[in-house]
């Protein structure tokens, strides 16, 4: 079945073009990385996704729910790991998780078990009851992971989810992201780190100037070529197709 469903998508901010003719498809259970330089329309094309934005044009299906009429259904079925964004600084971890239990209808007994759990995973225990302003960038980060998966959302959107993480955190979160994957979740990850995308993703979708430029599978890769090589070779055709003179 179909996660995600975008059909001749366009969205501008004044006469600023960031979506330009967006198609694409995600199959439910794939694991799918979504790159391009700066500027390419990643952003604009998940807050589109998850109706945070709504598009000039075109169609978008999240688990067969519209982002842009019914925007909260699809954030009741997703999880959104935003970049840069931070838990509450009034809050404590904990009170943090209370607060996503509530939201989503989640009993209590559940809540304090998956605290403790995500807890756990990723190291933060001894900080569930610290208030959000005092802790790290990092420990921030693991609570905004948790939060984004607490209610086992059957897609998710996460945005370089690694950030600000120590190396042993990450292979953890990297763990945890390709079991929830393999249990048929859908993950739609957005990252500058091609290597990560490589290593994680089953399917891969390279932007650049609001449209979809490359798809690709990075298993399926020649083993004498990489997926920065795709990167860079694609970006650097489309820069060059782009300067052609319309005739030629
Ligand atoms: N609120 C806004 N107002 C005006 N222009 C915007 C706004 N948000 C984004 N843009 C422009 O739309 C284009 C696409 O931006 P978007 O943030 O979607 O790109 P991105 O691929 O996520 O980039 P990055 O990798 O730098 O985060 C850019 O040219 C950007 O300047």
């Amino acid at each position: 079945m179909t996660a995600i469903e975008i059909e001749s998508l366009r969205k501008s901010y004044g006469d600023m073009t960031a979506i330009a003719n967006l198609s694409l498809s995600v199959d439910e259970g794939e694991f799918f990385g979504l790159l391009g330089p700066n500027g390419a329309g990643k952003t604009t094309t998940m807050e589109i996704l998850t109706g945070q934005l709504s598009p000039d044009s075109g169609q978008t299906a999240v688990l067969g729910a519209d982002p842009a009429t019914q925007p909260t259904s699809v954030r009741e079925r997703a999880g959104i790991l935003p970049e840069k964004e931070s838990p509450p600084s009034f809050m404590t971890p904990r009170e943090y998780f209370d607060f996503v239990g509530a939201i989503r209808d989640m009993p209590g007994d559940v809540v304090a078990a998956r605290t403790a759990s995500w807890a756990d995973r990723l190291g933060f225990t001894a900080k569930l009851d610290t208030l959000s302003s005092d802790l790290s960038r990092g420990q921030q980060q693991k609570v905004m992971i948790a939060g984004a998966f607490f209610h086992e959302p059957a897609v998710v959107f996460i945005d370089e989810p690694l950030a600000n993480l120590d190396p042993i955190v990450q292979e953890r979160v990297k763990r945890f992201l390709r079991s929830y994957r393999d249990a048929g979740n859908t993950i739609i990850l957005t990252t500058h780190d091609v290597d990560v995308a490589a290593e994680l993703c089953s399917r891969v979708g390279i932007m650049y100037g609001g449209n979809l430029v490359a798809d690709v599978r990075p298993a399926e890769l020649d083993a004498d070529v990489t997926l920065l090589d795709v990167f860079l070779d694609t970006v650097d055709a489309t820069v060059d197709r782009e300067k052609q003179p319309a005739d030629t």
